[in-house]
């Protein structure tokens, strides 16, 4: 889980409120508001379809909508041209022209750009820089998603937005990508990052607005989320017909247990709960096996706010 942030409070790079969309009939974002603080990673997380593409396309000034938002203290639908010079979007892989090189796709987005920084510096910060006459199809995956970067931060910009960067790369290409992107924050742009990724979020992120269905749900830091709970923290294990547990329901530590599909799981929030459980059972003739924790995670946090589980919605 990220440190707890040091970003300037006082100097929101985004504000945005009460911003609302429509396409047609649909309502994709509903009154939604929070501001992004300076050098952080601030996270749009949520199932499919929750209007995270949305929220932040508005925000860049992509299409029309509701509400007051301001980047860098410019109004994205007024003053677009001059905002695009300032911040950087992160491309997919299928908005790229694959027979292009990386030295040919460089020329062609500074063609956007009033201002560039140089390119060697920048494919070498990346580790692309023996790639440069390399065709973009050419490219591995890993340096695929470093290319992507490096042309988000052509510009120089200010604040980047990554939109699903990991989405459909296997776990450590994934843990690779978000090295890159807390190197992005390290050099002192704020990232705006999309993801349905609940467990990137909380890796990743300082703070997280989880929207469900057009709805903010949630804004904090992810370990706030996690404290503000009701779950607490739990302790699972294998069951066994012998297994007494009245002893285990019956601690300080423990507030509930449930004893289904051949486990047995006992939830409270004291830091107490695993030892006082085991030291519970130690006594009796079963031994305890598959004895493993449960922690509770974003997506718990999803599930509490909206009474759903992220898969079920929006699939
Ligand atoms: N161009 C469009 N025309 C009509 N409806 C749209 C359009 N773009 C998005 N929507 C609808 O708006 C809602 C929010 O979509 P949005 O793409 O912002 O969600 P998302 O959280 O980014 O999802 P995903 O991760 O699938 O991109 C959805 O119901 C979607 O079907």
């Amino acid at each position: 889980m990220s440190e707890p942030s040091t970003q300037d409070e006082s100097n929101p790079v985004i504000t945005v409120e009460g911003l609302t969309k429509h396409y047609g009939d649909v309502l994709a974002v509903d009154d939604v508001s929070f501001a992004v603080r300076e050098g952080e990673i601030f996270g749009v997380v949520g199932p499919n379809g929750s209007g995270k593409t949305t929220t932040v396309e508005s925000v860049m000034g992509l299409g029309p909508f509701e509400g007051e938002v301001r980047v860098l203290g410019l109004d994205p639908r007024r003053e677009r041209t001059a905002l695009a010079q300032r911040i950087g979007m992160q491309l997919q892989a299928a908005e790229l022209p694959a027979r292009l090189t990386v030295l040919e796709l460089l020329d062609l987005f500074s063609t956007f750009y009033d201002e560039t920084v140089a390119y060697e510096p920048l494919l070498e910060m990346w580790g692309i820089d023996d790639e440069r006459h390399s065709r973009f199809e050419a490219l591995s995956g890993g340096q695929q998603q470093r290319l992507f970067i490096a042309l988000a931060l052509l510009n120089d910009p200010e604040v980047v937005f990554v939109d699903e960067l990991t989405t459909g790369l296997d776990p450590e290409a994934r843990e690779a990508a978000w090295r890159l992107v807390e190197r992005i924050r390290e050099e002192g742009t704020t990232v705006v990052l999309v993801t349905h990724y609940m467990a990137e979020a909380e890796t990743l992120c300082d703070r997280v607005a989880i929207l469900d269905d057009g709805d903010l749900v949630a804004l904090d830091t992810p370990r706030d989320l996690l404290a503000d709970l009701d779950a607490g923290r739990g302790v699972v294990f294998d069951d066994h017909p012998d297994l007494d547990l009245d002893g285990v329901r019956g601690l300080e530590a423990v507030e509930r247990v449930e004893r289904a599909d051949g486990v047995v799981r006992a939830f409270g929030a004291a830091d107490d709960l695993v030892s006082s459980v085991v030291l519970e059972l130690e006594g009796q003739a079963t031994p305890l096996r598959n004895l493993r924790t449960l922690q509770p995670d974003l997506a718990d946090v999803f599930m509490e706010r909206t009474g759903r589980t992220e898969e079920a919605h929006g699939r």
